[in-house]
């Protein structure tokens, strides 16, 4: 009897699919298929082999092609990825092609890992034998620098300088051929890292001295030398021969890391994230996969690499909202971080200076370990926090008086200030003195952002974009005013005020398409500039020596959003951005420009800091039975038409009937017009997640039973980050 696969293919529906194995031998468990799917050809990966199927025997079709010798997700993987499927209610096929890079989703060839070579053909022996051979050409100095084995091109061109012309006329006459060799031999020997202090020490030794699955929440405040932890507990996995994967929030610290990793660890260090070639990517994955790779840095995808001699697993920043994936398989890196590292057996480090408040419950609750950090390293002091208060001011183009006097004074110590303000482009708004009319985009009605440099208006929602009008189109007035600030705005006005000092604005529009952020983030630290503007791409694990002064331009924009989430969110950015501030032996300032100077939370995080203001804000949460002491799930939905999405939202209702669950809706959204399409939501709430589990997929079969559906699009978003 030939074996049935049980094969997940990339199809938005649940459940596996049966083919015949087109080898005596069912392929293991993990491997890819290719498979006839209706009139498509597509890659599967195999659950299960079993022996009969429910499909009768006639429909049955039989695999095309086995495309792997050895499963490409191990068996760790393929569970993780089980689970996660089953908790985050995504069809598992979809679950499983995500964990794949784009490039291996197809039939296609693997890339080969390691760094491109060239060795000697017998053929190059004997002309390299042969004392009558041309001496003195590159081709021969080529052939002579591979007498002892194969090389990288890399090695070679430190001695040679360029080899591509000779290599490839070597190879054309079959003298030489290329391989991929191993990349170890090509980084140098590491550098040692400043003496941890007392507290560093502990944290690593905790850490190292993990054996089996230990989650660690390193909780250590801005500049305290988390890094330095992570290496030193890296080191000791690594001289166990064992990998490390770490994982950073955003794609502009990774070169930053990379750099530091490499320099620091002295091995070579795979990098994963969404900016690189599919050829890149799928490289590095195969790279750790084969185990090639001992330490691997990258961003949220990086999580499904496969890690055959796992050591640990650090989360960077983990109270950072980019973890969560916003669309399709909504997952947590953060959390599927921790249900991977029990999976795999090994330790995982969660670290922040601004905790979540679901790691910060987890402590509490005895489920993790605190490690603190309460000092900044070295000579560092922490940085000095200043409210300013706006109201009554006389604004410069949304600078107070006191806070140009202060940057002005930084500025003439030869210091670097970073002015921070979360919203990209030249104003918010569009406003029409003499009538009040805005501009809003007709798709989403919602104020278009003024782009002055492109002489732009667009929307931040859905990208649509038109040129401004010359005249209000409603009352025919010329008096047409941006109003309120982006960082645009903000740099123009700080250009014209400090024309001396060089500036550099970090934010989307000034770090579109990788070679423009890569080099930008590359010379960060030593740009010449003395003004930085930024959104909260400049938050983020910058280190900045020069940095003394930072701006919050305005402090209290997240305080009056309807997310439960927004003060936590505003005081860890405020904490992040802050953070930068002082690092190296000069001390820093902050000013926090507020048109609120004495909203609650704002006077709780200015006394206590972060701490007091998260032990403030679990304590509300807690006595609001929000989350983390609740669980939520969110039903999101859209349609063309309101009156479809009204009949779906009362069905789902309707279909609600389980006990210990909290169910609120139909709601709008809070955006309830988005490109053109009206948007509502159903919110679950249980006090125990089980029970939410539990109930989630019989709903989900339930409304994919509804009728009138199709004129809906609709998701699901376990332990949503926002209620967008
Ligand atoms: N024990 C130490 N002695 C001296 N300097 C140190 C020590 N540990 C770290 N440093 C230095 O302090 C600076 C901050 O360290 P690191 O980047 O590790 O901090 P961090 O806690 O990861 O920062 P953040 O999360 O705020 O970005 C770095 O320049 C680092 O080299
Ligand atoms: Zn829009």
């Amino acid at each position: 009897m030939t074996p049935i696969l049980r094969i997940a293919l990339p199809v938005p529906l649940h459940g596996w699919f049966d083919y015949r194995s087109p080898t005596a031998v069912p392929p293991a468990p993990g491997s890819r298929v290719l498979v006839p799917f209706g009139r498509r050809r597509v890659v599967g990966i195999v659950l299960e082999a079993v022996a009969t199927s429910e499909v009768g025997d006639g429909q049955l079709k039989t695999a095309e092609r086995v495309l792997d010798e050895h499963p490409l997700l191990t068996a760790e993987l393929m569970t993780t990825l089980r689970r996660a499927a089953r908790y985050y209610q995504h069809p598992l096929g979809e679950v499983l092609q995500a964990a794949l890079p784009v490039a291996l989703r197809s039939a296609r060839e693997l890339p080969e890992s390691g760094a491109p070579a060239l060795r000697l053909t017998p053929a190059g022996e004997a002309v390299l034998a042969d004392p009558g051979r041309r001496r003195g050409t590159r081709i021969d100095a080529l052939l002579q620098a591979l007498a002892g084995g194969a090389r990288t091109t890399a090695d070679l061109e430190t001695g040679l300088g360029t080899v591509a012309t000779a290599a490839r006329t070597a190879v054309a006459r079959g003298w030489v051929e290329r391989q991929r060799l191993a990349a170890a031999a090509a980084v140098p020997a590491a550098v040692a890292g400043p003496p941890l202090n007392e507290e560093q020490q502990a944290a690593t030794e905790a850490i190292a001295a993990a054996d089996g699955y230990a989650p660690f929440l390193l909780d250590g405040v801005t500049g305290s030398g988390k890094t330095e932890v992570y290496l030193q507990a890296i080191r000791r996995c690594l001289e166990r021969g064992r990998q490390a994967l770490v994982l950073v929030p955003e794609i502009a610290l990774t070169p930053q890391a990379l750099k530091r990793f490499r320099e620091r660890l002295g091995v070579e260090v795979a990098v994963l994230h969404s900016g690189l070639g599919e050829t890149e990517r799928a490289r590095a994955w195969l790279a750790a996969a084969r185990g090639e790779a001992q330490v691997i840095l990258g961003t949220r995808s990086a999580l499904f690499v496969p890690l055959p001699r796992a050591g640990m697993i650090v989360v960077d920043e983990e109270h950072d909202a980019s973890y969560k994936q916003q669309e399709g398989f909504r997952y947590h890196a953060r959390d599927l971080a921790v249900l991977r590292a029990k999976a795999l057996g090994v330790p995982v480090v969660l670290g922040s200076a601004t905790p979540s408040l679901e790691s910060l419950a987890n402590v509490e609750a005895g489920r993790y370990q605190r490690l603190r950090l309460r000092h900044r390293a070295g000579l560092a002091q922490p940085p000095s926090l200043r409210v300013v208060d706006l109201r009554r001011q006389r604004l410069q183009h949304g600078f107070a008086p006191v806070t140009l006097g202060a940057i002005a004074d930084c500025l003439a110590r030869d210091e670097q200030v970073l002015v921070f303000k979360n919203r990209r482009g030249y104003a918010p708004v569009l406003l029409c003195h003499d009538c009040g009319w805005s501009a809003q985009c007709p798709h989403c009605e919602r104020a278009m952002t003024v782009h002055r440099r492109d002489g732009r208006l667009r929307c931040h929602h859905c990208g649509y974009e038109s040129a401004p009008p010359r005249a209000c189109p409603d009352c025919g007035g010329l008096a047409l005013n941006p109003l309120g600030q982006g960082t645009e705005r903000l740099e123009e006005a700080l250009a014209e005020r400090f024309p001396q000092a060089p500036i550099v604005r970090v934010d989307r529009d000034t770090t579109r398409g990788r070679r423009a952020r890569d080099a930008l983030f590359d010379r960060l630290p030593d740009t010449g500039a003395r003004i930085l503007v930024g959104t909260q791409m400049l938050a983020k694990g910058h280190d900045l020596p020069h940095l003394t002064l930072v701006v919050v331009v305005g402090a209290d924009e997240g305080l009056f959003s309807v997310d439960f989430r927004a003060a936590e969110r505003l005081g860890q950015l405020v904490v992040q951005v802050a953070g930068r501030a002082g690092r190296a032996e000069r001390p820093g300032a902050v000013i926090l420009q507020t048109h609120d100077p004495a909203h609650p939370l704002l006077a709780v995080l200015l006394d206590g800091g972060y701490r007091a203001l998260a032990t403030q804000l679990l304590k509300d949460r807690r006595a609001a039975g929000l989350p983390p002491f609740a669980h939520f799930a969110l039903l999101r939905a859209e349609a063309k038409s309101p009156q479809a999405l009204d009949a779906f939202l009362r069905a789902a209702m309707a279909k609600i009937d389980a006990n210990g669950l909290l169910a609120h809706g139909p709601l709008a959204a809070p955006m309830p017009l988005r490109a053109g399409a009206h948007r509502g939501q159903i919110l679950l709430e249980a006090a125990v997640r089980g029970e939410l589990q539990a109930f989630l997929p019989r709903w989900l079969d339930a409304l994919r039973e509804l009728p009138g559906t199709r004129a809906v699009r609709w998701s699901i978003d376990v332990d949503p980050v926002d209620l967008y």
